[in-house]
């Protein structure tokens, strides 16, 4: 496992433990029996009729960290971020968010949080046909009891967060796919959450449009700086979104880690799958490439940062007469001449 904590100063937002769910028969005996818990899926649903959809899972997500659940279908994503809000009641472990235990929160408590902590913007985007886009954007607060001044307010205010001014008084199938998910996401800003949770949302949308909902949400998350937790089993959006992203198989966590740490050192051959066709220049940073300095080097050329993406220091390292010096905080790390970048961009540095 490669985790990187993005804050690591801070208490993380939520904080998953030893998390299980199990779908099916008497499921609550499955986390406890270590014999039950070793079974693949296929023999644990022979033995005992049960799914496990989330088994064992642990991570923290930062404050102000977009983390992605990634994985192939029925691999769990969808279940793990519905046990983060007890929209799937968990079988077992924990989930502490912002330091309260959500596993033990009662009924209004629970409902306090969804409306005023937490939003969730679904592939389908669940827009009310009937009712105006500022309608459906301030609906939350709406139940949460908002006058209506505050809320046309509100609404408009995020309405034109995610480019929507001059559709508010649209109903939503004047609207293309791509804008009603736009909707959606002003809906989930309304509420001013500390955490978006994302399951899919832009699946539905044709490339282009997918395309820029995912550079609207990069944005977005520059301008309010929000927590997000993203489900996506698309790895092209993982690495652009995600400041780190959890791979899940069958239910079970198999690497955590920034997107260079998954395409360098991925953890097994479904990770190795998963990243093979990614072009590494644009992912791998000089720290993966760097080799270490040999007594013939000269140590006048260039100095470059660790966290450089190859692909922005290609020019510069081939350009430079001597090699670059890879250096943090005064300190030689390595060294990356063309024989590294070369190697990187003809896809042969496969270490
Ligand atoms: N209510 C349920 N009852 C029984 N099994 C379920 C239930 N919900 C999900 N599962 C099973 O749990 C596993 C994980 O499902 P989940 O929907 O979380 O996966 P996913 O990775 O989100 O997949 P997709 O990308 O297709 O939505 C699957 O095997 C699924 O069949």
């Amino acid at each position: 496992m490669h985790g990187t904590q993005v804050h690591d100063t801070q208490q993380p937002v939520i904080s998953v433990r030893n998390l299980w769910k199990v779908f099916g028969p008497k499921a609550a005996r499955v986390p406890g029996s270590a014999e039950l818990g070793a079974l693949s899926r296929r023999e644990l649903l022979d033995r005992t009729g049960c799914t496990a959809a989330v088994r064992d899972i642990d991570f923290d997500v930062a404050a102000g960290e977009v983390f992605v659940v990634m994985g192939l279908s029925g691999s769990g994503k969808s279940t793990l971020v519905r046990c983060l809000t007890r929209l799937i009641e968990p079988t077992a472990g924990e989930v502490v968010f912002e330091g309260e235990d959500i596993l033990t929160a009662g009924p209004k408590r629970l409902r306090d949080l969804r409306r005023n902590k937490f939003s969730m913007v679904f592939q389908h985007f669940g827009l009310l046909p009937h009712r105006t886009v500022v309608d459906n954007v301030s609906y939350g607060l709406e139940i949460r009891g908002v006058s209506k001044a505050e809320r046309t307010k509100r609404a408009g205010e995020v309405i034109e967060l995610v480019g929507l001014d001059g559709y508010g008084g649209s109903y939503p199938d004047q609207l293309s796919g791509g804008m009603q998910q736009r909707v959606g996401l002003a809906r989930a800003l309304a509420g001013d959450p500390d955490v978006l949770l994302f399951d899919e949302p832009f699946s539905a949308l044709d490339p282009l449009i997918r395309r820029d909902m995912q550079s609207e949400v990069i944005r977005l998350h520059h301008e309010v700086g929000k927590t997000m937790v993203f489900v996506t089993h698309d790895l092209s959006e993982a690495l652009k979104l995600g400041d780190r992203i959890l791979i899940m198989r069958d239910g079970a966590l198999v690497q955590i880690g920034t997107g260079d740490e998954l395409v360098a050192a991925p953890a097994d051959d479904y990770v190795r799958d998963f990243v093979r066709d990614v072009p590494r220049s644009h992912v791998l940073t000089l720290k993966w490439i760097m080799r270490p300095k040999r007594d013939d080097d000269p140590l006048d050329g260039p100095e470059l940062g660790p966290d450089v993406v190859v692909r922005e220091a290609t020019r510069s390292v081939l350009a430079a007469e001597k090699p670059v010096k890879v250096v943090k905080d005064g300190e030689l790390l390595g060294i990356v001449g063309d024989e590294e970048i070369l190697s990187v961009i003809a896809g042969g540095s496969d270490s």
